[in-house]
């Protein structure tokens, strides 16, 4: 059975090979496993309600995956969807399709929750986007799933990448340092994986040749945040889901300054995301951060290009 915990402390879906080292280099700056960490937002545990029901159903593989990107916003995503009564949800990320793809789809089924008709079963693994053979091993699952991708601004999710690695390694070199492959040219070292993963058009192409682009979903991290029933809106829409979670389900905590539940799934109590969630960002020299974005303006203009959609970091 899966933990929620995060894959260095042993999760069972964390133990196979990692198929695709996208980003080679710069491991130490990469976490031993640059995935979530333990959070109590994840419970696999189920509720008393849902206890309840567990006898009932049957498992089935997801409809729709939230596929990425890391640190992009897919906790507060999942958890959110999880409030509506038609989702269920696995809570730790399985990582199927990138590191557990050989104990085949009985293994992952295995994993999801049961549902009743009707409901849709989804998962969330953000690696899955920049995985290369990911597209086409969901396609094989099934040609009809729908995906998912929550983006942010590249620049300041590379920066909460790092923070997220600082944070299990505090002696790793400066985010500056990694940056570059040549300070003084100004040259970017895109095989760090924190740089890597933002180049979204990149990764998007390898998924189009798998999936038409109407199957995607492209929920904007920023928005998520100034305004999460805005966007959960969009998501009911994409999944077929009546607009059940509305800006009701919200109100924005002062002291965590992000938006929290008045009740999460199963519970009546206000919830907010976990302490791993909304770190505190160390300060970037900013002339990195202008090279940066400087850096990522055209791949960002063509995401735009393809998605229809301007995400407003330029
Ligand atoms: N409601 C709410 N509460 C807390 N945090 C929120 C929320 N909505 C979005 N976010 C942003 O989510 C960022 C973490 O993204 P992920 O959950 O995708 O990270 S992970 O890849 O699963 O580790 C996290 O990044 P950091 O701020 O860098 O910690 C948050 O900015």
């Amino acid at each position: 059975r899966l933990s929620s915990q995060d894959c260095e402390e042993a999760a069972p879906a964390c133990g196979g090979a990692h198929p695709t080292p996208l980003a080679a280099g710069k491991e130490m700056a990469e976490g031993a496993a640059s995935t979530e960490e333990r959070s109590p937002e994840a419970p696999d545990s189920p509720s008393p309600i849902s206890s309840f029901f567990s006898g009932s159903g049957s498992k089935q593989l997801p409809q729709a995956i939230i596929i990425g990107v890391k640190k992009g916003g897919t906790r507060a995503l999942l958890e959110f969807l999880r409030v509506h009564p038609d989702v269920r949800a696995v809570g730790a990320e399985p990582h199927f399709f990138d590191r557990s793809y050989d104990k085949g789809l009985a293994w992952y089924r295995d994993l999801m929750p049961r549902t009743l008709d009707g409901q849709i079963t989804m998962e969330k693994t953000p690696s899955y986007f920049v995985t290369r053979e990911a597209p086409a091993r969901i396609s094989a699952m099934s040609k009809d799933t729908k995906l998912i991708v929550v983006v942010r601004d590249p620049v300041t999710r590379a920066i909460s990448d790092y923070t997220q690695t600082l944070s299990k390694r505090p002696d790793i070199p400066t985010f500056e340092s990694l940056t570059f492959k040549n300070r003084t040219t100004g040259l970017i070292d895109t095989s760090w994986s924190a740089i890597q993963i933002g180049i979204y058009a990149k990764h998007l192409e390898h998924w189009l040749r798998h999936f038409p682009i109407r199957q995607m979903l492209f929920v904007s991290g920023e928005r998520l945040i100034s305004d999460p029933a805005g966007e959960l809106g969009r998501v009911q829409d994409f999944l077929g889901l009546k607009r059940i979670i509305t800006d009701k389900h919200f109100y924005f905590n002062k002291t965590k300054g992000f938006p929290c539940l008045k009740k999460a799934e199963g519970s009546s109590r206000p919830h907010c995301l976990g302490k791993t969630k909304g770190r505190t960002h160390p300060e970037i020299d900013r002339e990195v951060v202008r090279r940066l974005r400087e850096f990522y303006r055209p791949f960002n203009l063509k995401f735009y290009q393809m998605t229809g959609h301007d995400f407003g970091w330029d």
